[in-house]
């Protein structure tokens, strides 16, 4: 009922009908409470009348060599939402400044250590939050540090971490073990650390990673060897604890935690605390460090349990009213760290963020256009897409792999013969192979082009070079996940662009972001001011050469429709390939069913509109008797979140939200 009052709410204050169709009941998915255990729902799809395509398509243009299209418009623009007008809420997004005059051999450091950040790393001057936090660690002070993405935090530990290990007075020795243990969310963040973080000179002091995917019994053999800077995935570690004799935590002097917030959303919180109590049994006496771009409630919780007097440090700009110190960095020890009220998050200035409004049915083909113009008519584009879940990608990435490198067309003159090449697709999701995922990674990593799938498992951490463009194509679930999601780009002052790709019914969530401080634009509005439907807002995705003349809304038509032809054609080539489209449908589904609470008057299924979601996966007709297990998300228990942290810090476990099952939750991100 209460829902029901919600989305009428939704559709009223957006000027919104609904979709026609969603007043027929049996072409509505009737998504009810869910249940305690996994629900089997029915849709009963109507089926929908599309047009039968031809086969005798021709290319999307290439702006010179236009052919005439002898294709029908397809039920494509038939029967769309609205386009809501989206309200522009006055939005003052935090900045802070990236860089600060200050250079590395100004503080008190090893000589060949500041040489080795100046030549092996090529780093002369520090980032804001490295000025604020290497001379605080320096000090011995335990730290809660917050920056935005892509500002350099990671090496705002390692250096202070090496520092310190290579002045002890008894020289290291390999053998001891762990000095210095460093937790991080996912295995690519964990190599990623090991690479740039501890590329260090003191040849003495041996650092190792710790992560699932990797063969145990090796790892053991370099435990038992002993490695000096441990760094792992919080799972993994806990296996060895459980598992592994020679691991110790004996001579503990730092216990850093990076990308605190993620850990958390993978539901690491168990292992957290069996970690902190295997460590705190061995040693009180040692350094806490607690590393995140957002400041959630439950990364505050964390800290409270596992830091010791912090300070805390937050990197803001003057547009928060604070007295700005040199390097715009602000260090205090409120509770919070000021301006850094949890859910409000600072982004890149040099990050341009846009949303499109996209009606369900041109959702596919918007993406694929949206493609092809930047990897066509740009030069050196690298895009990151997310979906929300693995199989989501893994279907897109099918699709796009053997339908749009042909749509490139020859290269045009002055090019170079590899020009049709340049759109390579790639693909990084959880339920892949730990060596496939690594060899993707540094595939995209070192590749100048290219357009990486993924799931959220590449959202947080993971520092990408030269990515140009983000596109959400399906929402993220939170705030702090957007914000780790565009923080792929615009990284250490870098310029960047992201595209959020919303449904017409999900324009509120526009307003949602701006009560976060997210301020996002629709872009080109100016360039669909001569089209004559709004609903045609896809008009800024036509594929044309950028000085071409701009194509008008017939031409935009049936270079839509031809693209979702070839999509269809592929996905009803077999029947094979209709189920797995269907199962793709299912995975959406799925997905869209776990969006918070909070968040499902925006994101609720029953604004679904099945015949128009089947089009953007290529299926001609909305599926009959589609059986989609609705799942209910964990209520979050807060007294299982952190229980019992055997620490002198006088901290409570507790009160953590959970947002998903552990389980639940890799199923839909990772
Ligand atoms: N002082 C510096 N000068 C130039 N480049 C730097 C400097 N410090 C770090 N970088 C580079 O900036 C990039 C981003 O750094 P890093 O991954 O540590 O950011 P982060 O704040 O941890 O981001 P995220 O929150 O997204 O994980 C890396 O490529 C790193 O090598």
């Amino acid at each position: 009922m209460k829902q029901a009052e919600a989305t009428k709410r939704k559709h009223q204050a957006s000027g919104e009908a609904p979709p026609a169709k969603r007043r027929n009941k049996a072409a509505f998915l009737l998504a009810k409470k869910a249940t305690a255990k996994e629900t089997q729902r029915t849709f009963k799809g109507k089926a929908q009348k599309t047009f039968s395509p031809r086969k005798s398509l021709v290319g999307v243009s290439d702006g010179t060599r236009e052919q005439k299209l002898c294709v029908r418009t397809s039920s494509l623009f038939k029967n769309n939402p609205e386009i809501p007008e989206l309200h522009r809420p006055v939005v003052k997004q935090v900045q802070e400044e990236v860089f600060t005059s200050e250079a590395f051999h100004e503080l008190d450091l090893h000589p060949h250590l500041i040489s080795t950040i100046n030549t092996v790393l090529n780093m002369t001057s520090m980032t804001s939050v490295q000025k604020q936090s290497i001379p605080a660690l320096l000090e011995g002070r335990d730290a809660l540090v917050r920056s935005q993405t892509g500002s350099g935090k990671t090496l705002a530990y390692c250096i202070p971490v090496v520092q310190t290990l290579q002045a002890m007075k008894s020289k290291i020795q390999r053998s001891d073990g762990p000095y210095a243990l460093v937790l991080v969310p996912t295995r690519e963040v964990s190599c990623l650390t090991f690479r740039w973080g501890f590329k260090q000179p003191f040849t003495w002091i041996v650092p190792g990673v710790l992560m699932g995917g990797e063969r145990r019994k090796s790892e053991k053999a370099r435990l038992r060897k002993g490695i000096n800077i441990l760094i792992s995935t919080p799972g993994r570690l806990v296996d060895h604890i459980k598992s592994t004799k020679n691991i110790h935590f004996r001579r503990i002097r730092w216990l850093i935690l990076d990308e605190a917030d993620r850990i958390l959303d993978l539901g690491f919180e168990k292992d957290i605390t069996v970690i902190l109590n295997a460590v705190n049994a061995e040693c009180q006496k040692r350094q806490n460090v607690l590393l995140s771009a957002t400041l959630t409630e439950g990364v505050t919780r964390l800290a409270d349990i596992s830091l010791l007097n912090p300070v805390r440090i937050s990197v803001l700009d003057e547009h928060r009213g604070q007295s700005e110190p040199q390097g715009g960095a602000v260090l205090e020890a409120s509770p919070l760290p000021a301006g850094s009220e949890p859910d409000s998050f600072a982004i890149p200035e040099s990050l341009h963020q846009h949303v499109a409004l996209v009606p369900s049915k041109l959702r596919l083909v918007s993406l694929a256009a949206f493609i092809l113009q930047k990897c066509k008519f740009e030069k050196d584009q690298k895009m990151i897409v997310f979906f929300s879940s693995c199989e989501l990608v893994e279907f897109h990435y099918h699709l796009f792999l053997h339908t749009l490198p042909s749509r490139l067309g020859a290269p045009a003159s002055g090019q170079p013969p590899s020009a049709s090449t340049r759109l390579k697709f790639l693909r990084l999701h959880g339920n892949m192979e730990q060596e496939e995922r690594t060899a993707v990674f540094q595939e995209f990593s070192h590749s100048k082009t290219g357009v990486l799938l993924c799931t959220d498992v590449a959202a947080r951490g993971l520092d990408l070079p030269q990515v140009t463009w983000i596109v959400q194509y399906n929402a993220p679930s939170s705030p702090a996940e957007y914000i780790h999601r565009i923080g792929r780009t615009a990284r250490i002052g870098c310029h960047g662009s992201s595209l959020l790709i919303l449904a017409p019914s999900e324009a509120e969530y526009v307003n949602s972001l701006a009560s976060h401080k997210i301020k996002v634009s629709q872009p080109g509005r100016e360039r669909i001011s001569h089209v004559r439907h709004r609903n045609e807002c896809f008009v800024m995705f036509s594929v044309q050469p950028p000085k071409s003349r701009a194509a008008g809304p017939q031409e935009i038509r049936e270079r839509a429709t031809v693209l979702q032809t070839v999509f269809e054609d592929y996905v009803h080539s077999s029947e094979s390939r209709v189920s797995w489209a269907k199962k793709a449908l299912q995975a959406f589904i799925r997905a869209y069913a776990t969006y918070p609470r909070e968040l499902k008057p925006i994101f609720h299924v029953r604004s679904l509109h099945l015949g128009h979601v089947a089009k953007s996966f290529g299926l001609r007709d909305a599926p009959q008797n589609l059986g989609v297990a609705v799942v209910k998300r964990r209520k979050a228990n807060p007294k299982s979140m952190f229980p019992a942290i055997q620490r002198s810090s006088g901290g409570e476990g507790g009160g953590l939200p959970c947002r998903l099952k552990p389980g639940l939750h890799s199923f839909r991100r990772s």
